[in-house]
């Protein structure tokens, strides 16, 4: 993040002359061939060091990359400082430097006790302990509702990383869950999801979470007022309030001015970014759902591997890899997106995530320096849960015009072995087959085999694949707290690495400001047509549509 343009740096001039002379002769299955020992040289076991059954295999085998490459992919995440600003990271300064602010999820899971960052850290472990003791009151019954019954549901309300983080890990994690504590997650401003979320839901025995960083958030601010609008139709007294609604939040002032006091209220710092909060307070929802010591968990696992990209030589650290192999695509190959493909039900969420996570992060055209980029910055992040998408988009993966680079997922053993595991050996026979179609393909030749000699070319075209899509492949033993842990950690620092690379701010969100500028003018003026001003004949036009259709 020196903000120095990436096409700059010498490694990356070497990178173009590679493309321009090595792109044909990258076939996968050549260098399959060429190289029996491909797999091994290319696929790296993780072992997390505090807790052995966390681990997973990284396989980038099936990547368009040799080793002389890959070599200078690392020459450039080594030019770019990516080693330099990590330890920036880990120690506190201020790398988000749009806003002057440190970077320290990482500090929100410092089981080592690192020396890292600055004072505010020291709050952390109070703030964990607060939600220990308000989980196990809530879990255990031992938290009443204004009329001394029990919770039996939370409504997490939030948006972006105040919503995500929650809902993603919450469903991952639901094998852990606590059955009869029902958790509904309300983001959208849409009074939809409000009003259909509160149908599910008794006064008496509900809790709400107000989520906001900023605790500024104009849906969320909403969604909070109704759904207090809600509660005090059936309890009436303000008191009861207390008992039924908590904030996390980093703004005091603004949590106490809504009614939530300072005792229910679940404090974070500006160092934590809001797409990287669900180690932080924002997590309570997780805490709730799954109890603490499997939050603990799950942060413990995002620790190891902070320590991991931490202390591993680049040749050998999983996120650098990941992300200079996804670099590698997305400014040599052009490639405009990046799948990731869950084999596992639980993580469905997992892509609806890291879109926030990546793009975020990483959409931006500025280098940190404030100059425009000559060059592809973060990837549009995409993807479904097997098997689901195989029979949607797969098609455009194995056959369309775009190269999209992928990441599949999977545990090897199911929380859920109906009829003798079954369903999972179906499962995973996709997930292996998959990368291996889009690697290795099917050729005219074998298609000519299969179809006879009367089948027409035409037939005969429609049905080769020419391969050599790429894909890297990450299988672990079960999905567990402490390995969605690291795996989130793993994206979050390959993330972090592609935005030193390309040399960008990956924590502040300069770019969803607008939006919020433009609506808020615009709802002043919803009331009347002659209202409606200082707008292009598109917008205007619009607005006056639904002047003349609105019921209210
Ligand atoms: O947690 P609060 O402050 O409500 O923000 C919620 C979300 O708002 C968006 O506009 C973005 O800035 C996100 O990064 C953020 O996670």
């Amino acid at each position: 993040m020196s903000g120095k343009l990436a096409s700059d740096y010498a490694a990356w001039k070497k990178l173009q002359q590679i493309y321009g002379s090595e792109k044909d002769k990258l076939v996968l299955k050549n260098l399959f061939a060429a190289d029996p020992s491909r797999f091994s040289r290319f696929s790296k076991e993780y072992v997390s060091t505090s807790n052995p059954a966390n681990t997973f295999l990284l396989d980038y085998s099936k990547n368009l990359i040799t080793q002389p490459i890959l070599d200078v992919l690392l020459d450039l995440a080594r030019e770019a400082g990516v080693e330099e600003f990590r330890d920036k990271m880990f120690s506190g300064e201020h790398i988000n430097t749009s806003e002057d602010r440190a970077v320290l999820h990482v500090a929100l899971r410092n089981f080592d006790e690192w020396t890292i960052g600055e004072a505010g850290v020291s709050e952390v472990t109070p703030v964990l302990k607060h939600i220990q003791e308000f989980t196990d009151a809530v879990r255990s019954g031992a938290w009443k509702g204004y009329t001394g019954k029990t919770i039996n549901t939370i409504v997490n309300i939030g948006i972006g990383g105040s919503d995500l983080g929650p809902v993603m890990v919450t469903e991952a994690l639901r094998p852990y869950a606590k059955r009869d504590l029902a958790a509904h997650f309300v983001s959208n401003i849409d009074g939809t999801h409000l009003a259909e979320t509160l149908r599910e839901c008794d006064p008496e025995r509900t809790l709400f979470i107000i989520a906001s960083k900023t605790f500024t958030t104009q849906e969320t601010i909403t969604n909070a007022e109704s759904a207090r609008e809600w509660f005090l139709a059936a309890a009436g007294d303000k008191a009861h309030v207390a008992k039924h609604f908590v904030a996390l939040s980093t703004n005091e002032k603004a949590v106490t001015a809504f009614g939530i006091s300072k005792d229910n209220m679940f404090g974070f710092w500006d160092w934590v970014g809001g797409r990287y909060s669900l180690w932080s307070a924002i997590g309570l929802s997780i805490a709730l759902v799954i109890g603490f010591d499997k939050f603990e968990e799950l942060l413990k696992g995002a620790h190891d591997m902070d320590k991991h990209f931490r202390q591993t030589k680049l040749e050998d650290n999983l996120p650098v890899l990941m992300a200079v192999i996804g670099l590698w695509y997305n400014d040599f190959y052009g490639a405009q997106t990046h799948a990731l493909l869950p084999y596992d039900q639980y993580l469905h969420k997992f892509a609806d995530y890291f879109q926030q996570g990546d793009m975020e992060s990483n959409g931006k055209f500025v280098t940190k320096g404030g100059q425009r980029v000559n060059y592809q910055t973060g990837p549009i992040i995409w993807g479904a849960a097997g098997t689901n998408g195989q029979h949607s988009f797969y098609q455009l993966l194995h056959q369309g015009t775009k190269l999209v680079p992928t990441d599949f997922l999977a545990p090897a053993t199911t929380h859920n072995p109906i009829r003798n595991s079954l369903h999972h050996r179906i499962l995973l026979s996709n997930f292996f087959a998959q990368p291996e179609a889009l690697a290795f393909g099917k050729t005219e030749e074998q298609v000519r085999k299969e179809v006879g000699p009367n089948a027409s070319e035409a037939l005969v075209k429609s049905k080769v694949f020419e391969g050599n899509r790429p894909s890297n492949s990450i299988i672990f033993p079960l999905l567990t707290p402490a390995t969605l842990g690291s795996l989130i950690a793993l994206y979050e620092h390959k993330i972090f690495t592609q935005g030193v690379i390309w040399g960008i701010n990956s924590f502040d969100q300069m770019g969803v400001e607008l939006g919020k500028v433009l609506a808020k003018n615009i709802l002043a003026q919803l009331g009347k047509p002659e209202d409606v001003k200082g707008h292009d004949s598109s917008t205007t036009g619009l607005i006056h549509y639904y002047q003349k259709y609105r019921k209210e």
